[in-house]
């Protein structure tokens, strides 16, 4: 054939596959998600293999393992005793809470880890909902976002570098803002779900933390949180987001769920020139282990193939809960 352009010329040997590469994975994209509980026992947990629920005096182990396979950055969730669960959350801020204990001593131990929280009601409500419930069955955006900025300021105290609030109340990202400057927390930054979608792949986290929306009193309880998590339906929305989440003042942008939302890392990381991550959530986690437990599915090459479709799609930054295994494998090269 007389064909001018041969597009296999490039992709003939390793070393010209390698030369014309446009994206790459490195450990210091990471961001390992761990969970925290009460106790002395490293409880697995079952809807996610591989993961667990550390005790504080575990927990350090697993944080040095991950930094010394060149993981940056964790992010903590804490499994709350139900006993403390109470309507308006208020253990969210206690200063001696499980996620203050476990900030102090990890920076304690390992100053260099970028320790990042999450901000929401949804481990410390009683309903389950990332806000407070009214009596007519309403998550009330303003109330709640008071008890999200106490809660930040808590965190930072404890030591915390970045913020995260997942709980998707309008405006808490500059309220956050505000309450962090004016306790002298000007360099803590805030990492901001952004673009977090209503979503069913979230299942397992919510075992893991026990935290599924339910009624606990005689009031009505939404059954899901589609009232303050985007419409999976909706792209053009997420700039919305994007837009409002940038004037108060985030840092860095985040979508989630990840995999079924590439298009919006991608629109995202064209709109905004604020760092962007990905999270790989807990429901795409378990998926890959359940089909590689079968032996259908190679889960090393399905982890970097999908993690280096989120810097593909316009990802800066991944939370992933394979964070180490797939630090481990690029490591082994
Ligand atoms: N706010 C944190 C989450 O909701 C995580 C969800 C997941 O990994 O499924
Ligand atoms: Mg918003």
């Amino acid at each position: 054939m007389d064909l001018t352009y041969r597009p296999r010329r490039l992709r003939r040997t390793p070393a010209l596959r390698s030369m014309v590469r446009e994206h790459s994975l490195t450990a210091a994209d990471f961001i390992y998600p761990l969970f925290v509980h009460e106790g002395a026992d490293v409880e697995p947990i079952g809807a996610m293999p591989g993961t667990n629920r550390w005790s504080l005096d575990r927990l350090m182990g697993e944080v040095q393992r991950a930094w010394g396979l060149g993981i940056r950055c964790v992010v903590l969730f804490p499994k709350v005793a139900e006993g403390l669960k109470t309507e308006d959350g208020a253990e969210c801020f206690s200063e001696h809470g499980l996620i203050p204990r476990a900030i102090t001593q990890l920076k304690h131990e390992l100053p260099e880890m970028t320790v990042m929280t999450d901000v929401a009601l949804d481990p410390y409500s009683c309903d389950g909902h990332d806000g407070i419930v009214s009596a007519e069955g309403v998550v009330l955006n303003d109330e709640t976002i008071e008890q999200l900025c106490r809660q930040a300021v808590v965190q930072a105290r404890a030591g915390a570098d970045l913020i995260g609030p997942s709980d998707m109340m309008d405006g808490r990202v500059g309220a956050i803002r505000e309450a962090l400057d004016d306790e002298g927390f000007e360099h803590v930054g805030i990492i901001s779900y952004t673009a977090k979608y209503s979503s069913a792949y979230y299942g397992p986290f919510r075992e893991a933390l026990d935290s599924a929306p339910r009624v606990a009193g005689g009031k009505p309880i939404p059954k899901d949180k589609s009232t303050y998590q985007m419409d999976p339906a909706n792209a053009r929305e997420a700039i919305t987001e994007a837009q409002l989440d940038e004037q108060e003042g985030a840092d860095i942008l985040m979508v989630k769920p990840g995999l079924a939302y590439l298009d919006i890392i991608h629109r995202l990381s064209e709109e905004s020139e604020l760092p962007i991550a990905a999270y790989n959530v807990s429901g795409e986690y378990s998926m890959v282990k359940a089909a590689a437990e079968r032996g259908w599915l190679d889960e090393r090459a399905v982890v970097l193939e999908t993690l280096l479709s989120f810097k593909r799609a316009g990802a800066d930054l991944i939370l992933t809960y394979h964070a180490c295994d797939a630090a481990a494998w690029l490591r082994q090269g």
